[in-house]
């Protein structure tokens, strides 16, 4: 699937840990109903099998709803199962390295907490940085925070595509300073809520009114 920095809308993130007492695929086809534009799968605890049958049977269904499949850090998974692309951090498989294997068609994005790793991401071929944690995140408890001074400076120094991400919810979205943000990356906002599809609407809604302000 061709990259498109409108795919970044509304990045919906998987989490072990979220309210799972039902099947993934059921929550993400909840998620994918109420607008989700591009879904990651970061299921750290399972084993390279057990994510590769998830990632499959999950990538079918985004297909079907036109979103792209990413994939939380394992590049060589991803590029077995035939995802849209991974995402990486700073200490996990180069974007450089990633971008010679995998072509041009394959979406890489890495995270970026300063200016210099957003610049290095963008010059190292990635196709979109994912900025945090611009709230307590409840997901990611040790994730270092961002202000929003920093979430702008960060995003205004490339020309590549940004999402925030860290403790998003629908009560606060509106105080992230958006500058140049393409979109906003939740976990538990969609994937912790009791009517996924609906939180999903909702915080799309806000989203689109976010990056056009
Ligand atoms: C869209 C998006 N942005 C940032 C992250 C964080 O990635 P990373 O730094 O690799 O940390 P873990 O996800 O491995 O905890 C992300 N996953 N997605
Ligand atoms: C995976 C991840 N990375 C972060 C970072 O700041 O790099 S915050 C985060 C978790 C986001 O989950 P929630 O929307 O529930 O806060």
């Amino acid at each position: 699937m061709r990259f498109h920095k409108d795919m970044l809308l509304l990045y919906a993130i998987t989490e072990e840990y979220c309210n799972r007492q039902r099947p993934l695929i059921e929550m993400v086809k909840e998620a994918l109903e109420g607008g989700v534009t591009i879904l990651q799968l970061r299921e750290k605890h399972l084993s390279d099998e057990e994510l590769m049958t998830e990632a499959l049977e999950i990538k079918e269904l985004c297909h079907s709803y036109g979103v792209p499949l990413i994939i939380n850090d394992n590049v060589e998974l991803a590029l077995r199962c035939s995802a849209d692309g991974v995402h990486v951090g700073i200490e996990d498989t180069p974007v450089a390295e990633i971008r010679a294997k995998a072509g041009n068609d394959f979406i890489i994005g890495a995270t970026a907490k300063t200016v210099e790793q957003a610049t290095a991401a963008e010059l190292a071929g990635a196709d979109y940085i994912g900025v945090g944690a611009v709230f307590p995140s409840p997901t990611k408890q040790n994730a270092v925070r961002i202000t929003n001074a920093q979430l702008r400076e960060i995003t205004s120094a490339v020309s590549i595509p940004a999402v925030a991400i860290g403790g998003i919810t629908l009560g606060n979205i509106s105080q992230i300073d958006c500058g140049t943000l393409s979109g906003i990356a939740v976990v538990s906002a969609v994937f912790g809520a009791k009517d996924i599809t609906q939180a999903a609407k909702e915080l799309k809604a806000k989203a689109t009114a976010l990056v056009h302000s």
